[in-house]
């Protein structure tokens, strides 16, 4: 590939602002797309959504438990974003390279995501408790 072919496919790759909506929202729409196919863990947590979201409508949630389930929920799928851009952004700084300072922001990242991941297990608990409990006895009598 010569100079002139480099200039030709760097040029169709936009680096310049998005010129309408619609554009941005599909810049936005690609990188909700490249986080699921990035993040093993995101997978996992649209999967633990969607058991919450079953089993929350079949023990007929209430309105304020929805509201906290999805508090719960939007708060881990926002750690990954974020843990996402921090990755992605050290490794344009350091690529390969050892760094102290990546280290850090790659661990405090990480832990954002597992202490989101905390809260959201004990909203779980406190939410399905009442509705779960007394089955479980049932069984387990
Ligand atoms: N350039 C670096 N310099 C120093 N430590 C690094 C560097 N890159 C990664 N690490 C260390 O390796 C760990 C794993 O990094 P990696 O980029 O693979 O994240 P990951 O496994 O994709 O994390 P997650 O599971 O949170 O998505 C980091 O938490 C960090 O401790």
């Amino acid at each position: 590939m010569d100079s002139n072919d480099n200039k030709k496919s760097n040029n169709q790759k936009q680096v310049e602002k998005n010129s309408h909506f619609l554009q941005a929202f599909g810049h936005s729409i690609a990188g909700i797309g490249e986080l699921l196919v990035r993040e093993r863990n995101m997978r996992f947590h649209i999967f633990a959504a969607c058991i919450v979201l079953i089993v929350g409508i079949y023990v007929d949630l209430g309105r304020s438990d929805w509201l906290w389930i999805s508090v719960a929920v939007f708060t881990v799928i926002s750690a990954e974003f974020l843990n996402t851009i921090v990755e992605a952004i050290v490794d344009l700084i350091v690529g390969e390279n050892y760094h102290p300072l990546a280290k850090v922001a790659k661990d405090v990242a990480s832990g954002g995501v597992l202490a989101a991941a905390v809260f959201a297990v004990v909203v779980g608990v406190l939410i399905f408790q009442p509705y779960l409990l007394p089955n479980l006895q049932m069984v387990f009598r």
